[in-house]
């Protein structure tokens, strides 16, 4: 097994996020994480297939007194929904689960969300431990505690902040990814060097092709470099009072695109979540661009980079700047004085700007 590459998260709750191959057959390494005598895992049926029964079977061997049950969903965003989040919970109930029961969260950002919130309310909190498969939950989802369903008004808008006991990156999970979904992990480990840490965007521009091609440690290196930009702000701000929300860069735009287009991105007619990051973040840049608050060159810059990483810049055709503008309106960030968005220094700093008039986020829009 190679090395294991660790995380510490702070902030509330302690726990570690531990990175490495092979952590998926690492029976004591996962039943360490589990108290009680009850684990619920849930999955997709993308996931379930290639990785549950090992799961099961590592957990089986390091304690078999465990009683193990699992909850499969059918993939993609348009299930994260409020309907399988009472059907998890109904899973929960069948398996007996007791306060000290645990949720493993097997699969990419959408299980892990929904998963979290099912754990975060039955019995008013029980244990999640997150076994991220994608990139993104590796990178992002499976880290700092917010967990959501969506609603068709809205992305995320109903969940809680329930941090994991524990995060268990098995890399070699990456290997059965779709290139798509590499791509859109790809997307929020950028946001990191966007919003704190110009550097990282170097490193980002000289191993682009090393990660598309998915060599095995610039994945690694990219992953636990983006959990500890993650592990240190949330450590600062779990609840989002502060500075948390620069990790929203691109959200607010991306977040509208995914809500107007009815989740429809894994089902390949639209933007998926990372996509839609992706398109966000350049938007975002060309706000702060059009306010005065960051230079043409560094959106430039940006735009290359997510463009060498086969990501999309622009909106897709077909949707209207104004109904754009309404889904922003249910924006978390967003409060009685009205929308706020996360907008760029410059390359690699970002800030929290209340008071954007609509006019000039209606003019990016119409730009694309
Ligand atoms: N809680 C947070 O902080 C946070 C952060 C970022 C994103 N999110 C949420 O995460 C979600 C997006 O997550 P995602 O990009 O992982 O999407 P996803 O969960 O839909 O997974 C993408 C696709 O990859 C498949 N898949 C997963 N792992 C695989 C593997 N190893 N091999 C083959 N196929 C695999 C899935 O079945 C799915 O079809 C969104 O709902 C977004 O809102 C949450
Ligand atoms: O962890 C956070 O904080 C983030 O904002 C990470 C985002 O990448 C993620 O998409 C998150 O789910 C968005 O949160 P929301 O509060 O805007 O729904
Ligand atoms: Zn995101």
């Amino acid at each position: 097994m190679s090395a294991i590459r660790r995380v510490e998260v702070s902030g509330g709750t302690t726990y570690s996020i531990e990175i490495g191959a092979g952590l998926l057959d690492d029976g004591a390494r996962l039943a360490r994480t589990v108290r009680g005598r009850h684990a619920l895992i849930v999955s997709d049926e993308n996931v379930a297939p290639l990785y549950l029964a090992r799961l099961e079977a590592a957990l089986h061997a390091s304690r078999p007194s465990l009683s193990v049950a699992h909850f499969v969903i059918p993939p993609g965003e348009h299930e994260k929904t409020l309907a399988r989040f009472g059907e998890c919970l109904g899973a929960l109930a069948a398996l007996g689960a007791t306060r000290d029961a645990s949720v493993i969260a097997l699969g990419g950002g959408v299980v892990g969300d929904l998963a979290g919130f099912a754990a975060a309310c039955w019995m008013r909190g029980i244990d999640c431990v997150q076994v991220p498969t994608t990139l993104l939950a590796m990178v992002d989802s499976s880290v700092g505690g917010k967990t959501a369903v969506d609603l068709p008004s809205g992305k995320n808008l109903v969940g809680a902040f329930h941090p994991p006991r524990a995060v268990i990156a098995d890399t070699t999970a990456l290997r059965t990814l779709p290139d798509r979904e590499l791509r859109a992990g790809l997307a929020e480990v950028v946001k990191y060097g966007a919003i704190f840490d110009a550097s990282f965007l170097d490193w980002l521009e000289a191993h682009a092709e090393a990660l598309l091609a998915r060599d095995d440690e610039a994945l690694a290196e990219a992953v636990a470099r983006s959990c500890r930009y993650k592990a240190d702000v949330v450590a600062r701000d779990l609840y989002e009072h502060g500075d948390r929300a620069m990790l929203n860069f691109g959200h607010t735009f991306g977040h509208a695109i995914e809500t107007e287009q009815g989740y429809a991105g894994t089902r390949g007619d639209g933007l998926n979540h990372g996509e839609a990051v992706a398109v966000g973040m350049v938007l975002a840049a060309r706000l702060s661009a059009a306010l005065g608050r960051a230079s043409a060159a560094d959106v430039d810059r940006l735009k290359h980079l997510l463009e060498r990483l086969d990501l999309p810049t622009s909106i897709p055709d077909g949707l209207a700047p104004q109904a754009l503008l309404e889904r922003m309106r249910l924006d978390k960030k967003a409060d009685a004085a009205g929308l706020r968005f996360i907008l760029w220094d410059k390359a690699g700093a970002a800030r929290i700007v209340a008071g954007v008039p609509d006019d000039a986020v209606l003019a990016v829009l119409a730009a694309g």
